[in-house]
C-alpha cells in the first residue's frame, strides 16, 4: 500500500513535471494557436516598430561607417604610401570600411572614371599589358581582356598585388600601359608617377584620372598646367587633357623614347579629395 501510493506519487510528480515541460495537450495546443494568432495580429504594429528601430539601426550605423570612411580616407591622403600599407597591415579591415565608404560616394558620381578607362582600353588592342596603380577591387581588369598586373594596399582578389605602389614587382620597360584612377593618394605621390615611368615601355601610355577639386586652382588645388609640365620633366609628353566631367580629370600622357629625366623636379602639392558628409 505504502509503496504503491508512493509509487502514484512518483508518477504524478512525473506528470506534473512533463506537463511543466511540454504543456498539457490540448490545453497548449490552444494557447500555441492563440499566441500565434496574437502574434499575427500584433505584427503590423510590431513589425513597424522593428522597421522603424532597424531603420534608425541602419542610418546610425552608417553614419559610423560614413565618418569611419572619411577618416580613412584623410588618412589615405595625408600619409605616405609606406605608411599607408603599414596601417591597413596592421588592420586589413579597415580597407573594407573604406572600400564600402568610396563605394557609397562613387554610386552619386554620374559617371565613374574607371569605366572611361576600360572603354579606353577596350577601343585599344587587348595584348596591351596594363600595370592598375591602386586598383581597388580590381574592376579593371576585371573588365578588360587585357593582362592586367593591379596593385594595391590590400588585396581583396586573388589577381590583385599587395604593395606600396611607390615599388611595384614588375621589371623595367616591361608594361603599355600605367593606371593611376583616382590613386594618386599618399604624400609622395610623385614616386608612383616615377615608378610607372620605371615600368612602362617607352611610347608607353599613362593614364591618370584624379579628382577635380584636387586640380582646381580656384579652391586651392594644383594648377594642372603646373602638374603636366612635372609629368612631362619626368619623361613624358602630354597626348590628352579632358576638363569636360564634373568630378574628375583626365590626363593622358606617352612615354618618351628618350629623355634625360629632370633632377629635383618640382611637383605641385595635391590636396587631399575630403567627401562631404550625405
Ligand atoms: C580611390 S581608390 C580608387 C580605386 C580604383 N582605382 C577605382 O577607380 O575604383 C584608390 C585606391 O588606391 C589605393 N592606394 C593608395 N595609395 C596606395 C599605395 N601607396 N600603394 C598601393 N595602393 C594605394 C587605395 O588603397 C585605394 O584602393
Amino acid at each position: 500500500m505504502v509503496e504503491d501510493s508512493g509509487r502514484s506519487r512518483k508518477r504524478k510528480r512525473a506528470r506534473r513535471s512533463k506537463v511543466a515541460l511540454h504543456g498539457r495537450k490540448g490545453e497548449d495546443e490552444g494557447k500555441q494557436v492563440s499566441e500565434a494568432s496574437a502574434s499575427s495580429a500584433n505584427k503590423p504594429r510590431r513589425s513597424q516598430g522593428l522597421s522603424k528601430a532597424s531603420t534608425f539601426l541602419d542610418k546610425m550605423k552608417a553614419k559610423l561607417s560614413g565618418g569611419h570612411f572619411r577618416m580613412l580616407n584623410e588618412k589615405l591622403y595625408t600619409c605616405s604610401g609606406k605608411e599607408a600599407l603599414d596601417y591597413f597591415e596592421e588592420d586589413p579591415a579597415l580597407f573594407d570600411v573604406y572600400h564600402a565608404g568610396y563605394q557609397e560616394q562613387m554610386s552619386h558620381w554620374p559617371e565613374q572614371p574607371v569605366n572611361i578607362i576600360i572603354k579606353w582600353l577596350k577601343d585599344h588592342s587587348p595584348s596591351l599589358v596594363v600595370a592598375d596603380f591602386g586598383c581597388g577591387d580590381a574592376r579593371l581588369s576585371k573588365n578588360v581582356k587585357n593582362h592586367v598586373f593591379s596593385f594595391d594596399l590590400v588585396s581583396k582578389d586573388p589577381s590583385v598585388i599587395t604593395c606600396d605602389m611607390s615599388n611595384v614587382p614588375l621589371g623595367s620597360s616591361s608594361v603599355d600601359v600605367a593606371v593611376f584612377c583616382l590613386s594618386l593618394m599618399g604624400t609622395n605621390y610623385s614616386s608612383y608617377l616615377e615608378e610607372a615611368h620605371r615600368v612602362l615601355k617607352p611610347g608607353g601610355w599613362l593614364l591618370i584620372a584624379e579628382v577635380k577639386s584636387r586640380f582646381d586652382p580656384n579652391t586651392g588645388g594644383a594648377d594642372p598646367k603646373s602638374f603636366a609640365k612635372s609629368v612631362c620633366e619626368l619623361g613624358f609628353s602630354s597626348e590628352f587633357k579632358d576638363f569636360s566631367n564634373k568630378m574628375f580629370i583626365l590626363l593622358y600622357f606617352k612615354k618618351k623614347n628618350e629623355h634625360i629625366m629632370k633632377k629635383d623636379i618640382k611637383w605641385p602639392e595635391l590636396k587631399p579629395c575630403l567627401y562631404k558628409r550625405r
